[in-house]
């Protein structure tokens, strides 16, 4: 199932227990922690003076990147100015965004004909043509996307959609008298959402509930992130081999040339920012005000911080074309 042999974290994964169910945990001060993970914001020319000349490629997760946190799942709108921002960047650099999301919800919510899209983790993937190097071809349909376009879905845990609705019908019986717990269908996952369970001991019954039902689930693994326990399939796949699959099938697989630039918040995104490392170059940025864990090499504070880098991104390449004429 791997593409171009990413390992995999998840291969015989049983569901596991989570030992942290907070949005993150700090580490040490903000200010020690920008030392090693400096704001790209601050530090904007110094960090492109690499990429004159590149391929530069925009990566980007949705909720907590472009849109802020918020109680409700289905409110977690982004602003017209991170819109507008977002559709620049996308007419300057080929530009995606990979989300935890169903890709469908995601479009609804960006609503950019210009961007390519990537839902449930980077599960359901749509590009014009596919990929040629890809292991795993029988996962390749062609198809129309939600702009009506001839599309290539790829969609590497399709086998597990009819589980998938089972997962979903009894975890929303079994947590149904936890209140302000609600259960999300992602299409290839599910996500439990428990930032609005008020009680501390709820959010203990919770978690064991779900951990107890998915014991009967072998083939799917529980993750953790913002406030969320998320419950995916065993397959060989990650926002990472998104990344790649991206690069791939848009005709950036030369990587001596590519420069991804990837924005994310979250644990997940974690397997992007891995895979730029072993690319050897690119910008992982890592959304987060607080010192947190990360494999990113650059960070921006919050959704305000990114759209200043977005709109700097945008003028920068503009600069560029101008001195080319
Ligand atoms: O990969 P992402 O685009 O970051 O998606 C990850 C999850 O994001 C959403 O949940 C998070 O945002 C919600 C709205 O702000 C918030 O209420 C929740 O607590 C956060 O975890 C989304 O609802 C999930 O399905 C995604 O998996």
């Amino acid at each position: 199932m791997g593409y171009l042999s990413q390992p995999s974290e998840h291969s015989n994964m049983k569901p596991i227990s989570l030992a942290k169910m907070d949005d993150n945990e700090e580490l040490c001060s903000y200010a020690s922690w920008l030392e090693k993970h400096p704001s790209v914001l601050e530090n904007f020319d110094k960090v492109m003076s690499v990429a004159e000349g590149k391929e530069i490629v925009v990566f980007l997760d949705y909720d907590g990147t472009l849109s802020p946190i918020v109680d409700d799942p289905d409110k977690a709108y982004m602003s017209d100015a991170m819109r507008a921002a977002v559709r620049e960047v996308a007419y300057c650099f080929p530009t995606a965004i990979v989300s935890g999301r169903r890709k469908d919800k995601v479009y609804e919510f960006v609503k950019l004909r210009n961007v390519y899209y990537a839902g449930s983790h980077g599960m359901d993937i749509s590009t014009p043509s596919g990929s040629s190097k890809c292991e795993d071809q029988k996962h390749q349909i062609k198809g129309v996307d939600e702009k009506g376009n001839h599309v290539v879905h790829f969609h590497p845990a399709k086998e597990f959609l009819p589980t998938i609705q089972e997962i979903i019908k009894v975890l929303k019986e079994n947590t149904r008298r936890i209140k302000g717990s609600m259960i999300e269908d992602n299409m290839f996952c599910v996500t439990v959402h428990y930032r609005c369970v008020k009680n501390e001991e709820d959010i203990s019954v919770l978690r064991e509930m779900v951990e107890s039902t998915m014991k009967s689930y072998s083939n799917f693994h529980i993750s953790s992130g913002r406030k969320v326990m998320e419950i995916r399939p065993n397959v060989n796949w990650d926002k990472g081999c998104a990344l790649m699959y991206l690069l791939d099938t848009l005709g950036f697989d030369n990587f001596n040339n590519v420069l991804p630039i990837y924005l994310g918040d979250d644990r997940t995104d974690e397997d992007a920012f891995k895979v730029i490392r072993h690319i050897g170059q690119g910008f992982p940025i890592v959304v987060s005000s607080i010192a947190k864990k990360t494999q990113a090499s650059y960070s921006l504070r919050d959704p305000s911080d990114v759209l200043a880098f977005l709109i700097r991104l945008t003028r920068w390449k503009k600069n560029m074309l101008q001195k080319l004429k």
